[in-house]
């Protein structure tokens, strides 16, 4: 069976741009950093148009040194990309460095976005060499937050750069892990409503009530950890390979095309040019297929990434 490619489908932004259906994810393993040059160069190849990368990732050189070798060799143009990036919450009241840091190590003049990594405000603690630690660590391991600190201050200085006419830096800004009541807040109190929020999304964590708030308000989610990070246990879920079967697809492209057929981005990871290459194609779901899907996370919420952080973040639950 010949399938459409979820690399040819893109959404529109509530700022007037657009974005691709797919990018690549590349919050890549300890130790296997380096690899994501391959992995980024794999993905141009294969038809991708979006690279979802973070200062926190610590693998932005390496798609820059594989973005650098692209564009000399002709084989992709900047303007045809869109790249994303994120500030971590160890920069909640510097945005700007943040962003600076990122944009040299990537080795480009702008984002095409960028997003509030976590709304979360730790405490600026560097280490012997003067570097900046990404995340404090007091002696018990608990991280250590900054005192007095407000996580919409985050979102109001990158509203300031994405606003000023001599900035350009950043083409479109907004948030990642907001709950509802985050997102009430900053669009009452900040003058741009975020373009995304990224989050968590799967079919054992659906994340329905969101998805609502977000459509509703020009919002769309961008869904990480698609396949259920590491080992990838999503494509095991029985109605997943079910589906898979069904639509002659893998049960990654069911993972990847739940999210693309409720207008929705998506950014799964892998490491693996085969499998890089692969994981692009679009099933079309039925309505009763979704909806089964949906019900199922319903059923049984599963958060893969980000459990020590429910606590500090009201809101921040199973969410379906
Ligand atoms: N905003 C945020 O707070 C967060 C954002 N993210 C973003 O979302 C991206 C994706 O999420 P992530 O948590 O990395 O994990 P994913 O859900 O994308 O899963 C990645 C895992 O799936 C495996 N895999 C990939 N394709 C296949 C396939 N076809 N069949 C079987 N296994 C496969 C990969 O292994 P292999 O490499 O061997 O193929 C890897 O182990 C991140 O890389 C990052 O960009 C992620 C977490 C939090
Ligand atoms: O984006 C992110 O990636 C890491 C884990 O892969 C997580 O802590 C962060 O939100």
């Amino acid at each position: 069976m010949s399938h459409p490619r979820n690399t040819e489908i893109y959404f529109n932004l509530n700022n007037g741009g657009r974005i691709p259906a797919i990018g690549l994810g590349t919050a890549s393993p300890k130790g296997r950093y380096p690899e994501t040059k391959k992995a980024v160069k794999a993905a141009i190849r294969a038809g991708y148009r979006q690279i979802d990368t973070a200062w926190y990732y610590k693998t932005e050189p390496y798609i820059g040194e594989a973005l650098k070798e692209l564009f000399r060799d002709g084989e992709i143009k900047r303007e045809d990309l869109f790249i994303t990036t994120k500030v971590w919450p160890c920069y909640w009241d510097d945005p700007s460095t943040s962003i600076n840091e990122s944009l040299k190590s990537l080795g480009i003049d702008y984002v095409d976005m960028v997003l509030q990594h976590w709304p979360l405000c730790y405490k600026k603690t560097y280490d012997e060499n003067g570097t900046i630690i990404g995340k404090p660590l007091d002696k018990d391991g608990k991280v250590i937050f900054a005192e007095g600190a407000d996580w919409i201050t985050t979102y109001q200085l990158m509203e300031k750069i994405y606003l000023d006419p001599k900035d350009t830096r950043v083409r479109a800004i907004g948030v990642s892990n907001y709950p509802i009541e985050y997102l009430e807040r900053v669009i009452k109190e900040c003058k741009v409503t975020p373009v995304i929020n990224q989050v968590e999304l799967h079919p054992h964590l659906p994340q329905l009530e969101l998805n609502d708030f977000c459509h509703k308000n020009g919002i769309l989610l961008t869904a990480y950890s698609p396949l259920g990070s590491g080992g990838a246990p999503n494509t095991k879920i029985p109605l997943v390979q079910e589906y898979a079967k069904k639509h002659e697809v893998a049960p990654a492209d069911i993972l990847t095309s739940y999210h693309v057929r409720k207008g929705n981005v998506v950014i799964p990871r892998s490491l693996n040019p085969e499998r890089v290459a692969s994981n692009i194609y679009f099933a079309p779901l039925t309505k009763n297929e979704m909806k089964s899907l949906d019900d199922f996370g319903v059923n049984t919420p599963h958060r893969y990434i980000g459990t020590d952080m429910a606590g500090v973040i009201p809101g921040f639950t199973h969410g379906c």
